[in-house]
């Protein structure tokens, strides 16, 4: 038999039962926050829900309050259900609660590279301060070219091939990183398969996998019956690492070739006092696979885009009110720049409205703490997962963050008007951003670049189509909306014509007439 085997039934499991049968007995006798009431040993393990966990939470914090504590085989969890209880921990507490939770699951998939998921320490604050100075708001600026040319680009090929718009959008946010970062373009060298997407998508779900809390189950053999994570981790780790590595070394290469063009990446290893510094180059090289990375970074980005289709089609009267802004402001000869921003309130108000109405990241990315805490008199063990739950239950009373109708009035409405007072931006209404892209030290240092890749393409986007529906199956309880839409090219105006390629505006009308009897059909 083997001797992984045996040591688990023999030491390991008796083992694990003792220490869990001690922990829950003197669990019970502390004072945590309310939460449903779990099993001895295993806590609230089976209370834990896999899919659309958001809504679970949500209809906890009805019934137990704002902060909602789960204890899950003797991991602490904390449940924060209003803006004010994540502020109070992950905003003012900053100190304590801006770790990460300790995964099982992130080096077996080789994500432990990762700025996101790394734990607070010296480590994660090399990676941050070379992400952050990339992307400081006033950094930012110099990027707004490509954005454009981005922006632009997408123009083009939602007229060719609306039918396949998140391709595109997804194309253009991926392309207008990678432009960033290697000054090259990404899609014609990478391909989208880089990328490992499944196993992204399976391995940020939070209590998917039993080992994340069973962390001895790392050691079953990937051949043992039932022990397909094993299987899936070895070849996502493979999948990440090739996404992370392959294209800075090309980029490394062409340096010493002197073949390379000046991008971030370049910048970053002008930075070198030794081109031998290998410890240096780890930690550039991470922070390009991170911003490149597509997931959750220019994923994000590409799910609000799709909150604002979906909002378009559901809401034809505020699509109509942002054209008229833009046509005023803009005018007909021209698209949308980024010095028009200031003139387009009610673009920016869409903008913001995107961020809030469907919040991309339900859960944020869990924090944990570092020390022993109380709130209100409760104990936060350290070691406490604390997650910021920004949903809401869909048409009930409840509220969550960035659905909290003190805050925003009929939350689940997606109404622009919210942030506007007297023609202009109203500055007393909570800004979307203070929660949906996350607290404290650990809150988003992408996002003055996904607001302003948002602001440039729902301004060009909304000055040249109009977005209707395609299809009836709208899934409004989704974060990740899939909506089935069609441009409807009426609205074109002529000058994209001008800017977007040759041949565009002559194959229009015939465009329009084959794709109105495909919506006929
Ligand atoms: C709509 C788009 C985006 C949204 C909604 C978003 C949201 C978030 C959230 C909620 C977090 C976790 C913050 C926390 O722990 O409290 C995060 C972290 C992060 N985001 Fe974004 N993000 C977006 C786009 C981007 C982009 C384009 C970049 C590229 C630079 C980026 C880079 C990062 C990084 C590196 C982290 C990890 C920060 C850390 O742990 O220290 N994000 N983001």
């Amino acid at each position: 038999m083997n001797t992984y085997l045996v040591f688990f039934f023999v030491v390991v499991f008796p083992g694990s039962v003792v220490v869990l049968l001690w922990a829950s007995k003197s669990s019970r006798n502390r004072r945590y926050p309310p939460g449903p009431r779990g099993w001895p040993i295993i806590g609230n393990l089976l209370d834990v829900p896999v899919s659309y966990p958001w809504l679970t939470y949500r209809g906890w914090s009805l019934k137990y309050g704002p902060v909602v504590h789960l204890r899950v085989l003797g991991q602490s969890i904390v449940i924060l259900n209003t803006a004010k209880a994540a502020s109070d921990f992950l905003d003012a507490r900053s100190a304590n609660y801006s770790d990460r939770v300790r995964s099982v699951i992130i080096p077996l998939v080789g994500l432990d590279w990762s700025t996101g998921l790394m734990p607070y320490g010296p480590t994660w604050r090399k990676h941050r301060r070379t992400i952050h100075q990339y992307f400081t708001s006033d950094v930012i600026r110099q990027y707004q070219p490509v954005q454009l040319r981005k922006a632009r680009q997408l123009l083009h090929h939602l007229h060719q091939d609306p039918e396949n718009f998140l391709r595109y959008v997804h194309f253009m946010l991926k392309g207008a990183l990678f432009a960033i970062i290697h000054q090259c373009d990404w899609g014609h060298r990478y391909g989208d398969n880089i990328w490992p997407h499944q196993a992204a998508a399976e391995v940020f779900i939070p209590g998917k996998y039993l080992i994340e809390f069973l962390p001895f189950l790392r050691h079953i053999p990937a051949w043992f019956p039932g022990a397909e994570f094993q299987r899936k981790a070895a070849k996502w780790k493979t999948q990440f690492t090739t996404m992370k590595d392959a294209p800075f070394n090309a980029a490394r290469a062409a340096l010493r070739t002197g073949d390379a063009k000046p991008s971030m990446v370049m910048r970053m290893l002008d930075q070198l006092t030794s081109p031998e510094d290998e410890i240096q180059v780890e930690v550039f090289k991470n922070s390009a696979g991170v911003i490149y990375g597509g997931y959750p970074l220019s994923k994000q980005t590409n799910l609000a885009m799709q909150a604002f289709f979906a909002a378009m089609v559901l809401y034809p009267d505020v699509q109509k009110i942002a054209q008229e802004e833009l046509t005023a402001v803009v005018g007909s000869d021209r698209l949308p720049e980024f010095s028009d921003r200031e003139s387009l309130p009610y673009v920016n108000a869409v903008v913001k409205e995107c961020t809030r109405w469907m919040p991309v990241n339900p859960l944020g990315v869990p924090h944990a703490s570092m020390a022993d805490d109380e709130y209100n008199g409760y104990l936060i063990p350290k070691g406490t997962i604390v997650i910021a739950n920004q949903w809401r239950v869909i048409f009930d009373e409840s509220m969550a963050i960035l659905h909290d109708g003190d805050d925003y009035p009929d939350p689940e409405l997606f109404k622009p008007e919210r942030f506007i007072k007297d023609g202009k931006l109203n500055r007393e209404i909570k800004d979307p951003h203070t929660a949906a892209f996350g607290f404290g030290r650990r809150i988003c240092p992408g996002r003055h670049f996904s607001d302003a890749t948002m602001f440039i393409n729902i301004a060009s986007i909304l000055h040249v189509f109009d977005i209707s529906q395609w299809f009836d199956e709208i899934d409004t309880s989704l974060s990740m909306v899939c909506v089935q839409w069609a441009i409807n090219l009426e609205q074109l105006l002529k000058e994209v014509s001008g800017q977007c390629g040759s041949g565009f505006k002559s194959t229009f009308w015939e465009d329009w007439r084959r794709r109105r009897r495909s919506f006929q059909k």
